[in-house]
């Protein structure tokens, strides 16, 4: 059999397999953005990922940017995920909390207060925001005072302790897709002249202060990381995203985290949007579990596992249709497609519907 479905350990974590569920937002959160009743099936029913990574979940309310997302800072959020993680070990699955501030990738619709986003400079993203009425244009974000960044960086680390609380295995730190921190680690969003920007080693220190304040909270066994250094997701940019990774990897190593996520490419998109960006150099400058992500299938996946190139795989749209993905890769059944008109929003159809081949 494939080297897919041998089993592995991520820092603390052990994973009877390879396989990851990747993060996926599906804006289904109740009121108080606390997780839907249904949300334990849900996860329970794709529990055979070797690893879950949850939906995006905001460590605020400032945190938050789009509707209906969860959080993980409130006690009801708290009591609101407990039954999923339940129900995911009692499935014997492993699941993480993916922690998400998403900066400027927001609206005061959605801003306690109607409060700005707040961002390293105030440069307006290109896009929309999704709000409880509608797309939005965005605004033009808040840039945060140097004095406000240990405030978020205390959020990250309550909310890692929240989600241990909650019954998670770990948490994955969101340091991706053009969020809040990785707004500081590219120059196109960081324009600041302070300690947190200019320099590529101002640019990546925010990163490393959340990093090190939620291993603090919660151990470095516990804590993996997503990055994303090519996609253009949510206006992301950098001018020389080459160098700038290679020593965010390189001040991650000795921290030694559960495991690296990486986005190769865009976002859900072309891996080759950066032709020649090295990946692997990444990996290697990393050393701990490396976990790729992007557009992979399991032809793909088997490859990288067997060649070196991954130590685990996350898939993230074949999740959504096929909950029981593994047996489908295992057995080289026929994958459903997902309908991306239920992505976001709404109720059971589409979220909890899918069936499994068994059934
Ligand atoms: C958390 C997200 C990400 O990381 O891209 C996200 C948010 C909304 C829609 C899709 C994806």
């Amino acid at each position: 059999g494939s080297p897919l479905f041998t089993p592995t350990k991520t820092g603390a974590i052990d994973l009877a397999n390879r396989v990851a569920m990747a993060p996926l937002t599906r804006s289904r959160a109740v009121a108080g953005d606390v997780p839907r009743a249904s949300a334990a099936t849900y996860y329970a029913q794709r529990a055979t990922a070797g690893l879950i990574i949850s939906e995006a979940t905001q460590i605020s309310p400032q945190g938050k940017g789009y509707a209906y997302t969860p959080g993980i800072h409130s006690e009801e959020q708290v009591a609101g995920w407990r039954p999923v993680t339940e129900a995911v070990h009692k499935a014997g699955g492993r699941i993480v909390a993916q922690l998400w501030h998403v900066g400027r990738i927001s609206h005061p619709d959605l801003q306690p207060g109607n409060a700005l986003p707040v961002a390293p400079s105030a440069i307006t993203p290109k896009g929309q925001a999704f709000t409880e009425t509608g797309f939005k244009p965005h605004v033009e974000p808040r840039a945060l005072e140097a004095g406000e960044i240990p405030g978020i960086v205390a959020d990250y680390a309550r909310a890692a302790r929240n989600a241990l609380a909650a019954g998670f295995d770990g948490v994955e730190v969101h340091a991706a897709n053009g969020y809040l921190i990785d707004q500081f680690l590219r120059n196109g969003s960081n324009k600041r002249t302070d300690r947190y920007g200019g320099s590529i080693e101002n640019r990546v220190r925010l990163m490393l202060e959340v990093t090190q304040a939620v291993v603090d909270a919660i151990g470095a066994d516990r804590t993996g990381i997503r990055l994303s250094p090519v996609t253009p997701a949510n206006d992301a940019s950098d001018s020389d995203p080459a160098p700038l990774f290679q020593y965010a990897v390189e001040a991650l190593a000795p921290l030694n985290l559960a495991y690296l996520h990486m986005i190769e490419g865009a976002t859900g998109g072309a891996r080759d949007v950066v032709p020649g960006f090295d990946f692997m150099a990444l990996k290697k400058a990393f050393r701990g579990p490396y976990m790729a992500n992007n557009g992979y299938d399991f032809a793909l996946a088997d490859a990288a596992i067997r060649e070196g190139r991954a130590d685990l795989v996350a898939f993230g749209r074949p999740f959504i249709a096929n909950p029981d993905l593994v047996e489908r890769m295992k057995t080289g059944a026929p994958l459903a497609t997902p309908d991306k008109s239920t992505f976001y929003g709404g109720d059971e159809h589409g979220y909890t519907d899918y069936p499994a081949l068994a059934a």
